[in-house]
Parts: structure tokens; sequence; C-alpha cells
């Protein structure tokens, strides 16, 4: 099967972004692990699919799958590029775009300059939304990781977030503990384990090991986390720029109830086609 792709990334979070409206794709987890495969495929971070809308409301769905090839309901720097893709595919030439994911609508709105910024909609706190084993919804959670206590937030953008808070980011034993708290009992579908250093109340850095694909140069949906958690814990103010190792972005959220808004950059790598 010969797929036409494009490969994009949002501040070096890496995407192939594959139409799925005008050609028919029956894509399996193996083909998802094929396409996103550094040396026999093309390579990404994620793989984005667009499909046609499965309702009246929304312009198109879409889906978002892991190098591991399993299937997320969120991701907020590919909402950024799907935006852009869609317009430079000319599926659509609406500026303002709303789309259906597993993990519920948002709304894209193209802005200069390739930017684009997503309405992620509102974190969701309550256990059985993340989802998170614990009895009762809490501001942290105490994680037993090798026999060490971790304090962690831990909310859904659409997919699992839990986030630590740790001093400076570039020491934070990432390599040891992401792989631990992605794949802890705790949660039932895996999280993407955020490791947020507080600047001050407007700055962040922050670094991420993404559910299913590992350390990503950016995460936007755990930037957004990372800063719904800071500012519960009273740390951050509305306005909040978060430096990944790819990048910054932007988010901004009012609080409890509101949407969450990311804002950055859009990039177009090069375009081919692949036989799987
Ligand atoms: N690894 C994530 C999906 C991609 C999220 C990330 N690339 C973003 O920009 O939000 C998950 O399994 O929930």
């Amino acid at each position: 099967m010969a797929i036409r792709f494009t490969k994009m990334h949002g501040i070096g979070n890496d995407f192939v972004v594959l139409d799925g409206v005008t050609q028919q794709l029956q894509l399996k987890p193996r083909d998802i692990r094929r396409l996103a495969d550094r040396r026999r495929g093309v390579g990404c971070d994620q793989v984005l699919i667009a499909e046609p809308p499965g309702r009246p409301d929304v312009d198109f769905r879409y889906r978002i799958f892991n190098a591991d090839g399993s299937e997320a309901g969120q991701c907020g720097n590919g909402a950024r590029c799907f935006a852009r893709f869609l317009r430079h595919r000319k599926l659509t030439a609406k500026r303002l775009i709303t789309v259906e994911t597993q993990g519920g609508l948002m709304t894209l709105r193209v802005l200069d300059k390739h930017e684009v910024e997503v309405d992620m909609g509102a974190p969701r706190l309550e256990p059985a939304d993340i989802p998170l084993d614990r009895p009762a919804r809490a501001d942290s959670y105490d994680l037993t990781v090798d026999g060490e206590t971790l304090r962690v937030g831990a909310l859904s953008m659409g997919n699992p977030h839990a986030v630590l808070r740790v001093d400076d980011v570039a020491h934070c034993d990432l390599e040891r503990l992401g792989p631990e708290i992605e794949g802890h009992p705790a949660f039932p579908e895996r999280v993407n384990a955020g490791f947020a250093e507080i600047v001050d109340r407007g700055t962040l850095r922050l670094r991420v090991y993404e559910r299913g694909a590992g350390e990503t140069l950016a995460c936007g949906s755990g930037a957004c986390a990372a800063v719904v958690w800071g500012r519960r814990q009273g740390w951050l103010d509305e306005q909040v720029t978060v430096h990944l190792p790819g990048g910054k972005l932007s988010v901004s959220w009012a609080g409890d109830g509101e949407p969450v808004l990311l804002r950055g950059p859009t990039a177009i790598a090069f375009e081919g086609t692949i036989r799987l």
C-alpha cells in the first residue's frame, strides 16, 4: 500500500500526518510502528490521521497514534500541525476548525506566520476521568516509585498526565523516573510524565517522558497539564511561557472549568510516499 504523507513538527515534537479523507487508510498498530520507525520508516513521535467528521458540528476527526502504535485522546503540538496540514492539503480553507478526537472536541485557530492557537478544552481532574486508581480527587497524589514516594499532580487534557515539580529539569533523573511513572499501576491506561521547574509565576521549564513515545523535544498537552497543576497549587499566573527542549509554547488558563489555550509554531519538514 503506497501512502502519501507530510512530515511536520511542533518545536521538535514530530509527526507523520496522513490524509484519511481523500484516501482510504486501514492502518494496523504494526503499520503505525513502521511509519514511526526512524530507520525502517519515516520516523516520528506520533502519527496523525485526518478523517471525515462523525457528526455535523465537527469539521474533521483527528486521530493520534503514538510511535508504539497505541492510540491517544489528545496531542497539543499535533493539533497545531493538524490545522496547518488541513489547509496545506486544501482539505479546508477555514481558519477556525472544529475537530473531534477520542478525548473530546477542540477548536483550532490558524493565526499568522504559521502559528496556531488550540482550545484544548477544560482539564479533567476527577481520578475516574484521568484515569487514576485513587478513591478521591486531590490536589496532589503520592506515587511510590522504586521505594521512593513522589508527590505528583495528575489530570487529563483528553490524555492522562502526571506532573512532578523539580528544582532543575536538566538534572531530574527523567531517564529513570519517566518510564517508572509512565507504567505505574496507579494509571490503568499508562500516563505521560512531566518534570516541571517553576522559574517564576509566568515561566516554566518542562521535560516530558511521553506515554508510548519516550522523551520528546516538546509535549503540548504536557505543557497544559503542568500549567494547570502549577496554577492550582498557587505557583503560576494565568499566562505562562513553557520552555521545553525543542522551544517554547504559550499556555493560558483562567481557572477551574475554563478551557486551556495552547499557542505555538508549526513546521512542514518534507512530503513523500511510503510503501507499507
Ligand atoms: N503521548 C501522548 C500523545 C501525544 C501528546 C503530545 N505529543 C502533545 O503534544 O500533547 C499520549 O499518549 O497521551
